[in-house]
């Protein structure tokens, strides 16, 4: 496997992904960067910063963006793309922000999202705070400001998609799962595309805002729960086979097997 792409290519796949992905992307680091102090980079193993693979002839490209904060471990935001330099037939933004269970308390919930666009069209956009608690139920100021009228009216969508069984088990009763409509709209930009950003951007910074507010308050058995919450939401996403098989077919069983588990959803020691 090669890691390849010189630094440059770091930008290069960002302004070549759809412009969706582009906006989201550009608009969760805003928001860490706006909404967090001591922001730090989380240093990847073995340089993963970018790989390159290849599937049925068209070249994989993974570009992975990772920082830390006082309350995040590690806050890993992945771009990939499947296709060759004109077409691309699949873009991808994947973000998972994962507790600091020696700062903050299990009420901390996990924050993940994943755009999937195939040959142009987002096929599937996902945004959800996970709880991670024992109880499996995001604390009661979470509730209160995600539903807020203006985040109730941003997750209206016209076509909601049904969760796989390993999703239905993680994630919370404010998950957004939809196919984001394609039209046009007659000022130009595309609705629900644009209000798919717009939902990750307020449900981020309610989330930056009220898990700073817990940094401080970690117990030893808050970090005990926290441990079991996070690794049962690990577990659960490695079992989601769409990731799984767009990375075996591009870098192999064993590769796909160590990034899946270190990488993207990797348990806290
Ligand atoms: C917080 C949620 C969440 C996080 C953090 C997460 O990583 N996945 C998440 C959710 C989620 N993803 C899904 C689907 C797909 N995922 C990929 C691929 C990748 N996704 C990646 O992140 C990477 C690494 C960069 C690759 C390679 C493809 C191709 C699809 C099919 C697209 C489609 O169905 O239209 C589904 C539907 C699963 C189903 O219906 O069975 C759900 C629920």
């Amino acid at each position: 496997l090669r890691c390849a792409l010189s630094a440059s290519s770091k930008g290069e796949l960002r302004e070549r992904q759809h412009p969706m992905i582009q906006r989201l992307a550009d608009s969760i680091e805003q928001v860490w960067k706006g909404e967090l102090t001591q922001l730090e980079p989380y240093h990847l193993p073995e340089d993963l910063g970018y790989v390159e693979g290849r599937l049925e002839g068209e070249r994989v490209l993974i570009e992975n963006t990772c920082y830390q904060a006082p309350a995040f471990r590690k806050m890993h935001m992945e771009l990939a793309r499947v296709g060759n330099a004109k077409q691309a037939s699949l873009d991808i933004l994947h973000c998972v922000m994962f507790p600091r269970l020696q700062a903050v308390d299990a009420s901390v919930p996990m924050f993940g999202c994943d755009i999937v666009a195939g040959r142009g069209a987002v096929s599937a956009a996902i945004v959800d705070l996970s709880p991670v608690n024992g109880e499996r139920r995001l604390a009661a100021d979470y509730r209160r400001e995600l539903s807020a009228e203006r985040l109730v009216q941003l997750r209206q969508f016209g076509h909601a998609r049904d969760l796989p069984p390993w999703g239905k088990e993680i994630f919370s009763e404010f998950c957004v799962f939809v196919r984001p409509s394609a039209t046009l709209e007659a000022q130009g930009g595309v609705a629900e595309e644009d209000q798919f950003v717009q939902l990750v951007t307020e449900t981020l910074r309610v989330h930056c805002r009220l898990a700073s507010r817990r940094v401080g308050h970690a117990t030893a058995d808050s970090v005990a729960e926290g441990v079991r919450g996070q690794e049962f939401y690990c577990s659960k996403q490695q079992e989601n086979d769409k990731t799984r098989r767009v990375l075996e077919s591009a870098f192999g069983r064993d590769w796909a097997e160590r990034y899946i588990s270190t990488v993207l959803f990797d348990k806290p020691e």
